[in-house]
């Protein structure tokens, strides 16, 4: 993976401690979410879980939605299912983030119905700042890295979402959610 010096921890980042301990399907944070909703007609619909608490897995079925080239995956739809799963991992550690920075880089073609094996892990927070890695392999989780990520994360207070985002909709999925707290 490239990465540059935004995305890549100082000497001062400490590794996140998990939350959970076992096995955990980690569902979707919003039924429309293009990454994760279940509702979303042409989204990536990710379904990911951790096996400790520190990692996130998902596989990402790549469809007929998703194409660029003809029959290739659109560059951007991988760089989302990076974030996506990126965003997953920071939230096993039960904090707010949005991506600040996402690098990309783009390692083989990946051709639609491929199953891409998604894992992404936290490599250090400073602060606000959470510093993340993901890979999706295809053939199987072994297999050959087609498309690989770093990202900066950046800490939020969750009135964040409601500030900028849709309340009523907030409000509808997030019952735990105090939109002024
Ligand atoms: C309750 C309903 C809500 C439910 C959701 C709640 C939680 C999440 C739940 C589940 C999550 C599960 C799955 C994940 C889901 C999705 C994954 C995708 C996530 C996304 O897809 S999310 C959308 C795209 N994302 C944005 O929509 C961000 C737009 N943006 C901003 O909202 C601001 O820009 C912000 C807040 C980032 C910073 O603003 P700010 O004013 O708070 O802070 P400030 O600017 O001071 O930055 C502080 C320090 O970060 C450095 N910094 C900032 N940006 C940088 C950059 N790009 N490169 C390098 N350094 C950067 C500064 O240089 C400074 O560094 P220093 O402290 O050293 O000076």
């Amino acid at each position: 993976m490239t990465r540059s010096s935004l995305t890549t921890p100082p000497p001062d980042a400490e590794a996140p401690k998990p939350l959970l301990t076992e096995p955990t399907a980690l569902g979707s944070h919003y039924s429309r979410c293009f990454g994760c909703g279940t509702d979303h007609p042409t989204g990536l619909h990710l379904n990911a879980r951790t096996t400790d608490g520190s990692s996130v897995e998902a596989e990402f079925v790549v469809g007929e939605a998703h194409q660029g080239a003809p029959g290739l995956a659109h560059g951007g739809v991988l760089a989302a299912a990076m974030d996506e799963v990126i965003g997953m991992s920071i939230w096993l550690f039960q904090r707010p983030y949005v991506t600040g920075r996402l690098e990309t880089d783009f390692r083989t073609p990946v051709p639609v119905g491929t199953t891409l094996h998604l894992r992404a892990w936290c490599t250090g927070i400073s602060g606000r700042k959470a510093y993340l890695e993901a890979e999706g392999r295809i053939g199987g989780p072994d297999g050959p890295v087609a498309v690989s990520a770093a990202a900066l994360f950046i800490e939020v207070r969750m009135d964040h979402f409601a500030k900028h985002g849709d309340v009523a909709a907030i409000a509808a999925e997030h019952h735990d959610f105090e939109v002024n707290p």
